[in-house]
């Protein structure tokens, strides 16, 4: 069975609908309130754990009632959170404004934002988890040290790390090299390679750097030429928070289960295709039954 690791994120969202945003000392009535889980790598774990993947959590939630939902949502998705650790902090959070379907968000990190490369080198020095990993997954939304620190651990010890770096933030070229897949959308391939066009850095980057498209799939250089992958036909678009987590966790699942890296990108653009016809970062998420269905599946994959 594939097992996938996952560092980063665990956050709630709080959503707030409204027909006027209230100015500084102002009060309005809202429409409607909602919660949801999110935070890029809880999403991301959520993807791969629903299609089979033996998955393991690791970050920091806050003790806080917030912190205690997160982990039972997690569990509940058959995630490993043993090593998920409680901080003092607040759990990550964020506060979203919605007025005619725009949104405006302040992001509070909190407990995301503790998680240090010490409390890593724990998990690595102790639990045979993190060793026995068939693929380790990544965002931006965990410390840069402590993400620096993860390339390096992984690269000495000689586990396949995929690293999405969403949102963007500067990443030096030696950690580059370290990693196994990078995985940034269209602004984030732009932000991490100013000036220079996605052909040039694909080729520079072969079997190595995935770029998401959104509706036009994705693509990558094969060592040979480029690779463009489509994205499934979406009759109904209903909300597209999630796709890229989506993509990444089914992506890994799938390259973990023993897929080439080409088949890998189209299975994950399936899985993503499928989210978004539904709302939520991690609700949508398909089960690998709900995979099978579509008719872009391939019966070879042989996957179970
Ligand atoms: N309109 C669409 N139709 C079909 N597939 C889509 C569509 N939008 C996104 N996808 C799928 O989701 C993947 C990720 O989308 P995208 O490149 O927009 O990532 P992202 O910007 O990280 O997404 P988000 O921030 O919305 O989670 C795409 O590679 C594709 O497989
Ligand atoms: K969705």
């Amino acid at each position: 069975m594939a097992k996938i690791t996952v560092i980063g994120s665990i956050s709630t969202d709080f959503v707030v609908e409204t027909e006027k945003r209230p100015v500084m000392g102002e009060t309005v009535e809202g429409k409607a309130f909602s919660t949801s889980f999110g935070g890029k790598g809880a999403n991301q774990a959520v993807a791969s754990a629903r299609l089979g993947a033996e998955t393991t959590m690791l970050g920091a939630v806050g003790r806080d009632t917030f912190g205690s939902e997160l982990l039972k949502n997690l569990e509940e998705n058959g995630i490993n959170v043993n090593n998920v650790e409680r901080v003092t902090h607040s759990s990550g959070s964020a506060f979203i404004t919605l007025v005619d379907g725009d949104n405006s968000i302040i992001y509070v990190p909190g407990a995301n934002g503790a998680y240090m490369p010490e409390m890593l080198d724990r998990v690595i020095e102790e639990e045979k988890v993190f060793q026995n990993s068939d693929l380790v997954l990544v965002q931006n939304e965990t410390p840069v040290d402590t993400v620096e620190h993860l390339i390096r651990r992984c690269n000495e010890i000689g586990i396949p790390l995929l690293l999405n770096p969403a949102p963007a933030r500067e990443l030096h070229s030696s950690l580059i090299d370290q990693v196994t897949f990078l995985t940034p959308n269209e602004t984030e391939c732009s932000f991490l390679f100013p000036g220079e066009d996605i052909e040039t850095v694909l080729a520079k980057y072969p079997n190595k750097l995935i770029v998401t498209l959104g509706s036009s799939g994705a693509v990558y250089h094969d060592g040979q030429g480029i690779q463009r992958i489509p994205s499934i036909k979406v009759e109904q678009v209903v909300d597209t928070t999630g796709a890229g987590d989506t993509f990444n966790g089914a992506f890994a699942f799938a390259y973990a289960s023993g897929l080439n890296l080409h088949d890998s990108i189209r299975f994950g653009n399936i899985a993503a295709g499928l989210s978004i016809q539904k709302a939520g970062a991690q609700t949508g998420a398909p089960t690998l039954e709900q995979m099978k269905e579509h008719e872009d599946f391939e019966k070879k994959w042989d996957l179970k």
